[in-house]
């Protein structure tokens, strides 16, 4: 030990002087989904990380994001034993990179850990603008990538115009619930579809035209047809399978699809089969797009500050799903993909 050290060690500012040893949590795919995820498809595993190097940030996740991709993705891009993928608001709790200061909040994209080291270029500060009573949650919903997905989906893909009909499914979640909010701003009638009367009844609450219970109805065919007997011009599709396959029938003529996701299908062993879409497109002269929303990285601002000025003006409501306890990861995402969620599900660390 250096005269330096021994002296602090005697004085008792060994602390202040050694690098701090941080234990990360992460939660990683121990075995490849197969069908619907189970709890005992992850586990949780302890990391040591290293001293920080010049250039680099530790960063602490506050809160912590699950999101639908995460099911189709981990199956095309992560090896068993790999760390969950996924984002996080994290503070920023020591740095070595002057472009970053302690204490700031940031999201990153670093997957399901309780801290991580960032040489700062994956990450986003949240906006300087960001009001100290907003959650800062909503980074990973409303005005995050769900509520981007929305803003993009709507105005460059469905085109949506005033006076159109607009319809979303899984509608009360973090993407629906927002798609629902701007067709009104936009000054377009909105039917939407989430699965229990809850979730129905704050539709209603947060400004939907019509709202119903997609697995109460007797027919899916008849609900569509009694929300808009006229038809619908625009129909954001989260959902895919057979609920995209009734509701295509429903467009007017011209009328746009945005193909968002497709959850119903996500945890299929065996991929479904039609109806196929083709007839009723070539006959109502439909468009179908599927997008993604990163096709728009180079506008995130402009949706961002959009969205950032609906919530603080009231005119977007936004709820969240929080889970509490970075261990209670796995059971926050498979309750998402059940539907347990009402609004954006996020964890609370
Ligand atoms: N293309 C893109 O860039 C993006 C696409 N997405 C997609 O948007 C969709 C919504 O995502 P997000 O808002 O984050 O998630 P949500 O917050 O909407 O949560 C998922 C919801 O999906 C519904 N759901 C689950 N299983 C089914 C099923 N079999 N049939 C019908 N509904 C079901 C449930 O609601 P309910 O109770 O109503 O059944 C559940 O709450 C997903 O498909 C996702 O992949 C999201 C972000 C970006
Ligand atoms: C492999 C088959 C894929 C089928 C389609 C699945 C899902 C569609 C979907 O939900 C896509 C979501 C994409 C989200 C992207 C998010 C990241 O890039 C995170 C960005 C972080 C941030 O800056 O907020």
């Amino acid at each position: 030990m250096g005269k330096f050290a021994e002296a602090c060690r005697h004085i008792g500012f060994e602390a202040m002087f050694t690098p701090r040893m941080v234990i990360a949590k992460a939660w990683v795919l121990k075995k490849h989904f197969d069908g619907f995820p189970k709890t005992s498809d992850f586990d949780l595993k302890k990391i040591e990380l290293p001293n920080l190097k010049d250039g680099e940030l530790l960063l602490e996740s506050v809160f912590l994001s699950v999101d639908p991709y995460m099911r189709p993705y981990s199956q095309r891009d992560m090896k068993e034993g790999d760390i969950m993928i996924g984002t996080q608001v994290a503070r920023i709790v020591e740095s070595k990179n002057p472009a970053f200061a302690v204490g700031a909040f940031v999201v990153g994209n670093s997957g399901w850990r309780t801290h991580f080291i960032s040489d700062g270029k994956d990450l986003q500060l949240l906006p300087s603008n960001w009001p100290e009573s907003l959650p800062r949650s909503l980074a990973l919903g409303t005005v995050g990538m769900p509520g981007l997905t929305a803003y993009f989906g709507l105005l460059e893909v469905c085109k949506m115009k005033p006076g159109e009909i607009v319809l979303v499914n899984a509608a009360a979640g973090a993407v629906g619930s927002v798609v629902g909010q701007l067709a009104k701003i936009g000054g377009c009638k909105v039917v939407g579809c989430a699965g229990s009367d809850d979730k129905v009844a704050y539709l209603k609450k947060i400004g939907f035209d019509e709202a119903f219970n997609y697995k109460t109805v007797k027919s899916l065919d008849e609900a569509l047809r009694k929300a808009s007997p006229d038809g619908y011009d625009c129909f954001f599709d989260n959902v895919g399978g057979e609920f995209a396959s009734v509701a295509i029938n429903q467009m007017k003529k011209y009328g746009r699809i945005a193909v968002c996701g497709a959850i119903s299908q996500y945890n299929d062993s065996v991929p479904q089969k039609g109806p196929y879409v083709q007839i009723p497109m070539i006959f109502k002269e439909l468009q179908m797009e599927g997008f993604l929303v990163t096709r728009w990285k180079n506008r995130q601002e402009e949706g961002v500050q959009a969205l950032l000025k609906w919530v603080v003006e009231g005119k977007v409501k936004c709820h969240e799903q929080v889970t509490e306890g970075f261990e209670n990861m796995p059971m926050a995402f498979i309750g998402m993909l059940k539907g347990e969620n009402l609004g954006k599900a996020v964890v609370k660390v």
